[in-house]
């Protein structure tokens, strides 16, 4: 567990201060892979580096399973942060070194035996499905292999926890995608806490279950993944939630359809079950009112499925009011659409 209290940190550097973090606070359970997102400068490198004692916050604290690390002589700060493991974005391996060599780098820093190394490193580098490469050097693989040997260099001494900066930035869609898989089997088969760091939404939406959005230093609005994804509070969020579940459609298409076919424009949002519901063809039956359907989408977010309408809805005044009534019934979220 990771607890972070009301946690400052200021920079000063040629007599100008800068504040990165400005009173941060939040948990992360057991089990839980838990995001950090915000935009470039938010303060999401210096809130991990608090984590694994990388910095120290100016103010405030940081505890692992209830104890805080400025708690810590050097000797057991040593011991705690061997427990916590790091993948970066840029992978950090040593070009000189081959993939046994760097995957083992962990384990010879903590005087294990030569049998004891071999037998743990070929381990993880079967789990992380690259047996085959353990000759290889750095610059011999791609970014997704590079990352696969940051990872099993991670996991070499057993951590309780992962730290993640950044991890898939630097890959290509299809080899985030691999990456992001290996983390949630990671997380599930030896219940590793993992918390990471991400400008990308899709890397939240595919494999947090919780999830903190940062802005210039302060987390601005934390939750359960599906709650945020399905509610955005704050603009910042909403922004970081429609670069995955888009809700928009063009302003010369809203001109042109009002201009032809006058009527009201709505966005309807569903969660879960009622995404799944014929909505519209009980709205058609029940009211004398024609449905114009200009846009649907179903994202999947924590197993459950998220489901985006826009509709035109077209009729008598006292029959749309009843088609809205209707729908506000149904439907988790419903707002109009101004007309241009
Ligand atoms: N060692 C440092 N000295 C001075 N300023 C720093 C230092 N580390 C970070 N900062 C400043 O603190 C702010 C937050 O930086 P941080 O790297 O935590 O942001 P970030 O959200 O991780 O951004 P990015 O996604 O670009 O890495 C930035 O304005 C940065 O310039």
């Amino acid at each position: 567990m990771i607890e972070i209290r009301d946690a400052r940190k200021t920079f000063t550097r040629g007599g100008l201060s800068h504040e990165a973090l400005k009173g941060v606070s939040l948990r992360v359970e057991k089990g839980d892979i838990f995001g950090i997102i915000g935009t470039s400068g938010a303060g999401k490198s210096t809130l991990i580096r608090l984590v694994n004692a990388l910095e120290k916050p100016t103010s405030g604290q940081v505890l692992i399973d209830g104890q805080p690390l400025d708690g810590y002589s050097e000797r057991e700060l040593r011991a705690v942060k061997k427990k916590i493991g790091m993948v970066f974005q840029h992978f950090n391996l040593l070009e000189s070194k081959t993939v046994f060599d760097n995957v083992a780098i962990p384990l010879v820093l903590d005087g294990r035996s030569k049998k004891e190394i071999r037998e743990r490193v070929t381990e993880l580098l079967a789990y992380v499905g690259l047996s085959d490469k353990a000759k290889s050097y750095p610059k011999e693989l791609s970014g997704g292999q590079k990352q696969r040997v940051g990872i099993a260099r991670a996991l070499a001494n057993h951590p309780s926890i992962l730290l993640c900066d950044e991890a898939t930035s630097a890959l290509d869609p299809q080899t985030t995608q691999s990456i992001l898989a290996l983390l949630k089997r990671i997380n599930e088969e030896f219940d590793i806490t993992i918390l990471i760091v991400t400008h990308e939404m899709a890397v939240i939406q595919q494999i947090c279950n919780k999830v903190a959005v940062m802005q210039n230093g302060e987390i601005i609005e934390q939750g359960y993944v599906l709650n945020v994804f399905g509610k955005p509070e704050h603009p910042t969020t909403e922004n970081f939630v429609r670069t995955v579940i888009r809700n928009t459609i063009p302003g010369s298409v809203l001109q042109d359809l009002n201009r032809d076919r006058p009527g009201r424009v709505f966005k309807l949002e569903f969660v879960g079950d009622s995404a799944s519901q014929p909505i519209i063809s009980r709205l058609v039956r029940s009211f004398d009112v024609e449905i114009n359907i200009l846009f649907a989408n179903m994202t999947e977010v924590q197993q459950t499925t998220l489901g985006n309408m826009i509709l035109q809805i077209v009729g008598a005044d006292r029959e749309i009011e009843g088609a809205i009534a209707f729908l506000k019934e149904q439907v988790d979220r419903i707002e109009e659409v101004e007309a241009i």
